[in-house]
């Protein structure tokens, strides 16, 4: 399990007292309103930044014992901008972070972000939405050549390049591979309606505070999202009880 316990920071975000459990299968959404500290808390979760007071645990280990390698092998991070390096091919992005030779992973990386015309592109010629998938075949490349039971999955905003379907598409894939390879996985979102469709656990964080954590049942509730956003919103319900929030 990877553990958020007590989190607090001041700097350069404030977050107070953040606490979350990520669980091998399970895909998870932080959603919050823009400057809630979101991006702030998955830093912390893959340990690119240290909290003040308050740890992450990783299998029973605070983060910070671990070395640099074995994180490598366990937390795979993909951020909002991810880098655009020029002159660099796709091909030589996907081995960054990587151990070992492991032909097999690899495929599936590329597979799952449907890639291979992309192998020989220069990065810097990507588009935004292009660049996504290459970064999360990278990331998953990098889970999926570790031989360690316990591997996490860091995604900040991967929808945010993507259209409707794609987007859509895209969690729907992300989650099948959490549940297939017992990876977990956690990814910061603004569209409520995604969160409701494809999220086991969501933790809900205001001004770097937790409004609320559970399942998705518990969590995306209309009082409690109105509450996080401050903004009137209303629920609707169709024939086969799938449900939707609109701002109004
Ligand atoms: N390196 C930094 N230096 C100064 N301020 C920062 C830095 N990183 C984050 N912040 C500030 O901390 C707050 C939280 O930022 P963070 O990126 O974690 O929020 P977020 O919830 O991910 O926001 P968004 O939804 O807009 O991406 C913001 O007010 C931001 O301006």
């Amino acid at each position: 399990m990877l553990e958020a316990r007590a989190l607090s920071l001041q700097q350069p975000a404030r977050l107070e007292d953040v606490s979350a459990t990520l669980r091998p299968g399970e895909f998870s959404v932080i959603l919050g309103p823009n400057g809630a500290g979101k991006s702030t808390l998955l830093h912390l979760l893959g340990g690119a930044i240290r909290p003040q007071s308050g740890a992450v645990w990783l299998d029973g280990k605070p983060l910070a014992a671990l070395s640099a390698a074995q994180l490598a092998q366990q937390r795979a991070l993909v951020e909002q901008q991810p880098a655009r390096p020029a002159g660099m091919a796709v091909d030589t992005l996907l081995t960054i972070g990587v151990s070992g030779h492991n032909p097999a992973a690899r495929q599936q990386a590329i597979d799952y972000a449907c890639i291979h015309n992309l192998l020989h592109r220069d990065c810097a010629n990507l588009s935004g939405g292009e660049l996504a998938r290459v970064h999360l075949a990278r990331a998953l490349h990098q889970l999926l050549s570790s031989h360690r039971a316990s591997r996490y999955l860091l995604l900040d905003e991967p929808t945010a390049a993507l259209d409707i379907g794609a987007a859509n598409l895209q969690l729907a894939s992300l989650r099948q591979i959490a549940r297939q390879h017992q990876l977990g996985m956690v990814a910061v979102l603004h569209d409520v309606n995604l969160a409701v469709q494809h999220a086991d656990r969501v933790l809900l964080l205001k001004a770097g505070r937790t409004v609320a954590c559970g399942t998705a049942d518990e969590t995306l509730q209309l009082p409690l999202l109105q509450a996080l956003y401050d903004t009137p919103l209303r629920e609707l319900h169709d024939a086969a009880g799938r449900r939707a929030f609109i701002a109004g």
